[in-house]
């Protein structure tokens, strides 16, 4: 089994969900009937925060508000609670130290917790009111892969819940949202073999890079996070990723050709945004690609969406793609931690 392999069996573990949405969410309309929750507050870390970030601009269609926030932001700094907010902490693992104590303190102020975990016997899962799968079973390599995606769709099937209690969303809307999620999940193999040739390529310029800087706005920014933190710890190599209007900062200032550059971006408000920020990268700085509906360089990996609404999952295909080849070609075991002393100095579980 090859970290590829894991890529591959992405689709039909969605493919599942999407056709269980209501067993799949049924403790939750119990917990959340009458309710009428009009905002919801993710916590999460790391793959899990970036995974309820993608799914915001769902939330924000259905007229609920939406806000991914760090554990230790949360944990150790707010004190202003809403309890008309349903709280969802998400941790794959389920043992996140800070995940956990946020769940603590909501209760404590009185709130209501539902938890999105691998596991449901979980610590995490245990300790609150209501327990989502996260639908990803147990992943096969130590880098969040399956997990972000079954996130993302875990969180899209809680805004599509919580639109059918508000009223938001009709049973039939709901079945739309489904199949428009099918369409998206059906292109997702195309996509994977379309990143692969995609790589090799452009593998010789993606092999010199020292760094990786990543932007997107709104869901893309999520993908873009996703990117920067699975070639980070994969490759590994130095990344970071920006909302798309905050890279300008980079080119103006620090960029070089040292570096290599993504740019995830669909048509709409910000494509040309995105088209001229990807212009000056690779006219004054270095190899830039433009990931998604925009493109039309030969860097570019150019695809319509199945699903501007869904479309993320895309996206995040290829950015999956691409830190897997990387890792490889960088002679990276991807069973093994490097630097798995830190441990010894700090640890995240409980
Ligand atoms: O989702 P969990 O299990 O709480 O972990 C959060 C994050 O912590 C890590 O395990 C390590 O930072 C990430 O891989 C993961 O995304």
């Amino acid at each position: 089994m090859t970290f590829l392999d894991s890529i591959a069996s992405i689709p039909p573990i969605l493919e599942s969900m999407v056709r269980s949405r209501s067993e799949r969410m049924d403790s939750l309309m119990d917990v959340i009937a009458g309710r009428g929750y009009k905002r919801v507050v993710f916590i999460g870390s790391g793959s899990s925060y970036n995974g309820a970030l993608a799914a915001c601009p769902l939330f924000d269609r259905l007229g609920i508000e939406a806000q991914p926030v760090f554990p230790n932001q949360f944990t150790s700094y707010t004190t202003s609670f809403d309890r008309d907010a349903l709280y969802v902490v998400i941790s794959q693992g389920g043992a996140t130290r800070l995940v956990y104590e946020a769940v603590e303190k909501l209760h404590e102020a009185g709130c209501t917790v539902c938890s999105i975990t691998a596991d449901v016997e979980s610590p995490i899962a245990a300790a609150s009111d209501v327990a989502i799968e996260m639908g990803c079973g147990e992943e096969r390599f130590l880098y969040r892969t399956v997990g972000v995606c079954t996130t993302i769709l875990s969180c899209w099937q809680l805004a599509i819940s919580m639109g059918i209690e508000s009223g938001a969303v009709s049973e039939a809307g709901a079945s739309q949202m489904d199949d428009e999620i099918l369409s998206v999940i059906g292109v997702m193999p195309e996509r994977m073999d379309r990143a692969l040739a995609w790589y090799d390529l452009h593998r010789f310029s993606l092999m010199r890079a020292d760094y990786l800087m990543c932007a997107g706005a709104d869901d893309l920014w999520a993908v873009a996070r996703e990117a920067d933190i699975k070639a980070m710890e994969m490759v590994p190599m130095v990344t970071r990723s920006f909302e798309l209007e905050e890279i300008i900062h980079g080119p103006q200032n620090a960029f070089d050709a040292s570096g290599a550059y993504l740019i995830f971006a669909r048509k709409g408000v910000d494509a040309d945004k995105a088209r001229a920020i990807a212009t000056f990268l690779n006219e004054k700085i270095g190899f830039c690609a433009l990931v998604g509906g925009v493109g039309t360089g030969s860097r570019d990996f150019v695809f319509e969406e199945a699903s501007e609404l869904f479309g993320a999952l895309e996206h995040l295909t290829f950015a999956q793609v691409l830190a897997y080849r990387l890792a490889d070609d960088h002679g990276r075991d991807l069973t093994r931690r490097l630097n798995a002393g830190i441990s010894a100095y700090i640890s995240k579980e409980l």
